[in-house]
């Protein structure tokens, strides 16, 4: 592939050789592409050049970089990619999607208004209330751990964003997001949208040909995001109408925009797309961040002891943690902020487009191209953070165990305009749930039928987030009398 160069004859940033088509896909480990970037760095630098289906993309691996392109220059690096793909797929629906245009202003302004961090604090009785649940739920049954945490996120999103209240098992309206989501995830990846790019005629194929199980997928996965956009929607116009709806972004924004003459003719797509995109983007991401929690817990039992004791000095053991004591509790926040070092929840960041031709320090930056952060090679810098992989919380404390100031853990939310716009929310929620797990159990290895450890050897699951999973452990209430203490927390709150 011809290294082809701007007018003023600057290169592109060095990078591996690609094959014609199809670039360097073949190269890029698909589970763990952070693990290629990182290979690729140290051969080429901390911005390189690679093509992903004859789609131009740059890697970034140092902060420094990404500050200057994504938050300095964010004028030109906000855009996406594959828009014409994403609506085929009936994916342009969701916000990070979109390109830089004025409906995806109207859906960060949506965000802005409902998910700040000044409006967010209003969520916390809930974000407690959901973590007491987790609590009973470990109780009754420990081993579910993974299950728990799954619905505890996807409860604790549906709230915030609709108000809804999601039944204990298997919740109907959960079911069918997840449904959908089914689809959405393996489609919606850069990977599998430049396949449609590379191969358009897969879209025009006749439903029984061998191919067409592929048109029939995308056939049937639109109907399910159509449903998932609107129902839950539906229910809290309903509920609004029946003066029922509790406080949540759907009911607020229609509240707000009564009366007002400067709401778009499509608000009311804009806000179920917003709603939408933001289960998807808030339930796996809190789940897989209180999941990682978890299995560091297990294989960091020291860690783990001096967190309870700071627990158990601030806040005693007859209530359970709460917000006020969050800037008491540094080493909380520092067991959270290393969960995210050690595996950022979204490991490489989502494609940032650029929309004019640009120049980095010499090299050549396409109008077209997308970048990448490699937030996981930049989280394991080890002249930053020694021993990269080895989890050690107290980094993240002063020496006279007071928290720090490197909020490197907020690299896993983005940057620029595209910074995730629910991360106030979203670290609030992994806050709680941690205090309040640690508070009142212990995580231990499982033990086998000889009373001997089992080792932890998760799988980590591939795509844009990263979970370890399929690992046993062993969950035990610290003190006796924990449900009256739940109880008595939950008449308090
Ligand atoms: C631990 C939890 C979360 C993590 C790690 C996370 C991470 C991210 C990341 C990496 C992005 C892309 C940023 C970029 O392009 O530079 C993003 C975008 C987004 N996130 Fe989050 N997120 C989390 C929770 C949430 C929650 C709870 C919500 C809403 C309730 C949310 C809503 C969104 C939306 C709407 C976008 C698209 C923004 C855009 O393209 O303009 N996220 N998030």
């Amino acid at each position: 592939i011809p290294r082809w160069r701007s007018k003023r004859s600057s290169p592109l940033p060095p990078g591996p050789t690609g094959l014609p088509h199809i670039g360097n896909i073949l190269q890029i480990d698909p589970e763990k592409p952070y693990l290629t970037f990182r290979k690729w760095r140290r051969r080429y630098g901390d911005i390189f050049f690679c093509r992903v289906w004859g789609q131009n993309t740059i890697v970034v691996s140092s902060e420094k970089i990404a500050r200057e392109l994504l938050d300095k220059r964010s004028s030109n690096y906000s855009d996406k990619m594959l828009v014409a793909e994403s609506k085929a797929y009936s994916l342009d629906f969701n916000t990070a999607w979109l390109p830089y245009t004025d409906t995806w202003r109207f859906h960060r302004r949506i965000y802005h208004l409902s998910l700040r961090q000044e409006v967010v604090p209003k969520y916390r009785p809930m974000q407690l209330r959901r973590a007491y649940k987790v609590i009973e739920d470990l109780l009754e049954d420990p081993e579910g751990f993974e299950e728990h945490l799954q619905a505890h996120s996807a409860a604790i999103v549906m709230s915030v964003l609709y108000g809804y209240e999601t039944a204990s098992k298997k919740d109907p309206m959960v079911s069918m997001i997840e449904t959908a989501n089914d689809y959405i995830i393996p489609f919606g990846t850069p990977a599998s949208m430049g396949i449609v790019k590379a191969f358009p005629f897969l879209l025009s194929i006749p439903t029984w040909l061998p191919g067409g199980k592929f048109r029939q997928a995308v056939m049937d996965g639109k109907k399910q995001v159509k449903e998932m956009l609107e129902v839950p929607y539906q229910y809290v116009v309903k509920s609004m109408k029946m003066g029922i709806a509790p406080t949540s972004m759907t009911a607020d924004m229609l509240q707000w925009s009564e009366g007002k003459d400067d709401v778009p003719d499509d608000f009311e797509e804009c806000l179920m797309n917003a709603g939408g995109t933001a289960f998807q983007a808030g339930a796996d991401t809190t789940f897989t961040t209180l999941q990682g929690f978890v299995y560091r817990m297990v294989t960091n039992p020291e860690a783990q002891k001096r967190a309870q004791a700071q627990i158990d000095a601030v806040v005693g053991t007859d209530r359970l943690p709460d917000f006020e004591d969050r800037e008491s509790l540094p080493l909380i926040e520092a067991i959270v902020r290393e969960t995210i070092r050690a595996m950022p929840t979204v490991p490489v960041n989502l494609p940032h487009g650029v929309t004019n031709d640009d120049i980095y320090e010499g090299y050549f930056i396409p109008k077209g191209a997308i970048v990448l952060v490699s937030t996981w090679e930049i989280l394991h810098d080890e002249t930053r953070y020694p021993e990269p992989m080895a989890f050690k919380p107290e980094r993240f404390l002063n020496a006279d165990g007071s928290i720090g100031d490197d909020m490197c853990h907020l690299m896993t939310f983005g940057f620029g305009r595209r910074l995730c716009p629910g991360r106030h929310f979203a670290l609030a929620s992994v806050w709680s749930a941690v205090a309040c797990m640690l508070a009142t159990f212990n995580f231990e290895k499982a033990k086998d039928a000889q009373g001997r450890d089992i080792e932890p050897n998760p799988r980590w699951t591939p795509g844009l987030t990263s979970r370890p999973t399929d690992f046993p452990c062993r969950i035990t209430p610290r003190f006796p009398g924990t449900a009256e203490r739940v109880a008595r927390a939950r008449v308090l709150l």
